[in-house]
């Protein structure tokens, strides 16, 4: 599911292909001028700077674009969510232009990808996004999230120990997993009954577009805290997650 990371290729930019008609079954009508201009700058610009590999842009719309949109659906009405090692922006570029309604904060370490996020959300007009330059555990005990969202970025034990200590005593971590899901599940078990998560739930996203034979549905793995009420999330500062009500209770920006 990786794009090709920054040691592949830097071959120049590929031809992106005609959006397929299903993008308007993923994308309202009036996010869809941005998923377009989003693709094309991946293709383009994303390409040229080793973000996305050049063997990506023919399949930038079913394996990246419209994959990543299957799992706006999953995100209660105004979410603040966390996309942690967001790359180049997926999945959490897209869920900001799906969903104009959430929060979305993109968590990724590399200053060319943070420059690469941030001049994307000054083209596209997107306000809300914010993107923060760090690691993942750089950010524990300064903000939670209704949702945290990765893909691609690590095995579900060492995933699930970055990211649940940016989940909210009430959200959740949606891991974009496809067909490694039930094995990374298994081995992760005793990590994730350490944490004092609830048993892993996989998910399949998609199903109907599928059926049409549209989309390959995506498959995510669900989790969330045991004991919401007892989560012990540690805190920098003064600031409580749990008692600023739903979403993110800091927002940093640092521009490159
Ligand atoms: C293979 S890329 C996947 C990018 C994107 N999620 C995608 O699906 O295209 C993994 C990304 O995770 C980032 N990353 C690695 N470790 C991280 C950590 N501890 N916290 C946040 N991001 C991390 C990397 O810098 C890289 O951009």
């Amino acid at each position: 599911m990786s794009p090709g990371p920054d040691d592949e290729d830097r071959a120049g930019p590929g031809v992106l292909p005609a959006p397929p008609a299903v993008l308007a079954e993923v994308f309202s009508a009036d996010r869809l001028p941005l998923v377009l201009e989003y693709a094309e700058l991946l293709a383009t610009d994303g390409v040229v700077r080793g973000l996305i590999g050049p063997r990506e842009t023919p399949r930038l719309w079913e394996r990246h674009l419209i994959n990543c949109g299957l799992l706006a659906a999953a995100l209660p009405a105004d979410a603040s969510v966390a996309d942690v090692g967001s790359g180049a922006g997926l999945p959490g570029l897209v869920l900001a232009i799906a969903r104009p309604d959430v929060r979305v904060t993109l968590i990724e370490p590399l200053l060319r990808r943070t420059t690469f996020l941030e001049e994307v959300v000054d083209r596209l007009g997107l306000t809300n996004v914010t993107v923060v330059r760090g690691r993942a555990d750089a950010v524990h005990g300064t903000a939670t999230f209704d949702v945290v969202t990765a893909r691609a970025v690590a095995a579900l034990d060492k995933l699930a120990t970055w990211c649940m200590p940016l989940v909210a005593p009430e959200g959740a971590l949606l891991a974009m997993k496809g067909t490694s899901a039930e094995d990374e599940v298994a081995a992760a078990r005793p990590v994730l009954d350490r944490l004092g998560c609830t048993p892993a739930v996989i998910e399949e996203l998609g199903r109907e577009l599928a059926a049409e034979g549209a989309v390959e549905p995506i498959r995510i793995v669900r989790l969330s805290w045991a004991d919401p009420a007892r989560v012990s999330l540690p805190l920098r500062g003064q600031r409580d997650p749990r008692g600023s009500g739903r979403g993110a209770t800091k927002k940093k920006r640092r521009k490159s």
